[in-house]
């Protein structure tokens, strides 16, 4: 079987700054400000092949052909509630004009089986480009089940963005959907007996809101 590809979003900044979250000692405040700052340098990667069109332009001295985004369809961000809110705010900076979706999912803590508890879409998301996007890749079991109910609505794309992935995760989404891109900052090395990357960042929605 052939699989959309993994890509490495390997620009210094994303790197450095994905260092400091991961430090424990890093403040909520700061996690927060980090997370944000990482949506807004992912959105700007995983946008590089949005396609183009020309458009006759006038500059104050001469007419021109300039390139201009070729759908008028606008993206669709849908965050994974909590976490992926902590991306969006950045990614919505740089794309103001993004549609927002979002789906409440948490993750039963022996089980690891993602339960759905929001989900809510733009009306016509069929023919958009949606961008799902999640600081954290574990089982995949999160991932997929937000990707299986997106996938109802027939978009003509999904993207999958998030900022740690395991191997396991990766893994598990691949075989499940094959056909979606999976954007990350780094592969970390495993899951521990509680689900949790290693060495990863902890528990990203905690760090963000401060709930522990
Ligand atoms: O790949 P998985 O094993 O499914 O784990 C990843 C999920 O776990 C975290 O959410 P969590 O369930 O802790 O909810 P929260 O964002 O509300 O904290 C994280 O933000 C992902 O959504
Ligand atoms: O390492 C992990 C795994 C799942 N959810 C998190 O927030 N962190
Ligand atoms: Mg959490």
């Amino acid at each position: 079987m052939t699989f959309a590809p993994v890509t490495i979003i390997d620009h210094p900044l994303v790197q450095h700054k994905l260092t400091l979250m991961r430090q424990g000692e890093t403040s909520t405040t700061k996690f927060r400000q980090l997370l944000k700052e990482i949506g807004m340098l992912l959105a700007y990667e995983v946008t590089r092949d949005l396609p183009l069109k020309n458009q006759t332009i006038q500059t104050p001295l001469a007419t021109m052909e300039a390139p201009m985004l070729a759908s008028d369809k606008k993206l669709v961000i849908v965050p994974i509630l909590r976490a992926g809110q902590g991306l969006l705010d950045g990614m919505l900076e740089l794309i103001p004009s993004a549609r927002v979706g979002h789906i409440g999912l948490y993750r039963d803590p022996s089980t690891h089986i993602a339960v759905e508890y929001y989900f809510k879409l733009p009306h016509d998301v069929e023919h958009r480009d949606v961008l799902v996007v999640d600081p954290m890749l574990a089982t995949g079991n999160s991932a997929v089940a937000a990707v299986d109910r997106i996938k109802e609505y027939t978009p003509h794309s999904i993207k999958f963005i998030c900022l740690l992935a395991a191997p396991e995760g990766i893994a598990h989404f691949q075989e499940q959907h094959p056909d979606v891109a999976i954007f990350t900052a780094a592969v970390d090395d495993k899951l521990d007996e509680h689900g949790y990357i290693l060495p990863g960042l902890g528990d990203a929605g905690d760090r963000l809101y401060g709930t522990k």
